[in-house]
């Protein structure tokens, strides 16, 4: 246990913290691979809390990669990634769409209502809240059909206001229709970076399975503390996997106008207040201007 003087301290440097985010929306992407335990589910679910309770205005956007795959799984579906995008059948689609709103939003809505009725699940079918369109991608070249992958071409972010504004916490799964009904996959990064946008929102913080972004993954673990937008632009081409999606919306977030984006470790313990109430903060910081660093 720490003594009274050190918690006394620790208090005392969250004071100027606490008063800078009164009244401020803050984009919270939940991944999948951070919802693994349940001990970790409970603390960020404590965390989120928290922010509200000291004036915060939280969204959650939820991920549920692994919780996809093990369902895809059990069901005999087969199913791969492309540049960090999981390619999805018509068949994997119903999947997707059942298992994020009818198995992770209520898991997540349910652990944020135990402490007080506060949060509400929805998607972007929900108050046309997101609209898509079918995403293609380039890799090495080759253009690459991810079936129903959808990326964002429109947000109304009414929905999400008045919860806001009413005092509750949105609880978002990232499935989104275009315009004819069609329902498609948006990998929840690149739906947390475009609802930040649309927000207009303070900070976007996306929490995953690593310390933040690795400057040389995987041959090191060293952490890039700060990037700036420009070194960020640099940078993507070069990154893998999961980290695509992760980085570019933290890009588009920032460039949009939200002035910080910060990937941080979901395998932390009560990581978000570490981030948001200690002067040290944890993981991955983008900003726009390099002389803000
Ligand atoms: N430069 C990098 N730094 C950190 N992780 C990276 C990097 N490049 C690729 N990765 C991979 O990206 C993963 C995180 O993305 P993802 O698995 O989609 O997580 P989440 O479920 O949180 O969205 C990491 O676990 C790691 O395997
Ligand atoms: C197109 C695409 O890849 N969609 C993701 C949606 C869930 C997600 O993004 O979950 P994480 O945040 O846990 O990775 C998928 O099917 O896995």
């Amino acid at each position: 246990m720490i003594n009274a003087a050190a918690k006394a301290s620790i208090l005392i440097e969250a004071l100027p913290w606490l008063a800078s985010y009164v009244g401020k929306t803050m984009v919270i992407k939940y991944g999948g691979n951070a919802m693994v335990d349940d001990e970790l589910k409970a603390a960020f679910a404590e965390d989120v809390i928290f922010l509200r309770t000291v004036g915060v205005k939280p969204v959650v956007v939820h991920g549920g990669g692994p919780q996809i795959s093990s369902m895809l799984k059990r069901l005999g579906i087969a199913s791969e990634f492309r540049g960090g995008l999981r390619v999805t059948t018509p068949e994997a689609m119903d999947v997707v769409r059942m298992v994020l709103m009818g198995q992770v939003n209520r898991e997540l809505v349910g652990l944020l209502n135990a402490r007080g009725p506060v949060a509400v699940g929805l998607s972007g079918e929900d108050a046309g809240l997101l609209t898509a369109e079918r995403k293609g991608i380039e890799l090495d070249g080759e253009e690459i059909d991810l079936g129903l992958v959808g990326e964002v071409t429109e947000v109304r972010p009414e929905a999400l206001i008045d919860l806001i504004n009413a005092g509750r916490i949105p609880v978002v799964a990232t499935v989104a229709p275009d315009d004819e009904g069609q329902v498609y996959n948006v990998n929840a990064d690149t739906a947390a970076g475009a609802l930040a946008a649309a927000l207009d929102a303070d900070r976007l913080v996306v929490l995953t399975d690593v310390a933040g972004l690795y400057a040389d993954w995987p041959n090191s673990t060293e952490v890039i503390r700060q990037i700036s937008t420009s070194e960020l632009e640099l940078l993507l081409p070069s990154l893998a996997s999961g980290m695509i999606p992760k980085m570019e919306a933290c890009l588009k977030a920032v460039q949009a106008g939200v002035p910080k984006a910060t990937v941080i470790d979901g395998r932390v313990p009560h990581s978000l207040l570490l981030e948001m109430f200690t002067d040290e903060g944890i993981g991955t910081m983008v900003r726009d201007q390099e002389d803000a660093l």
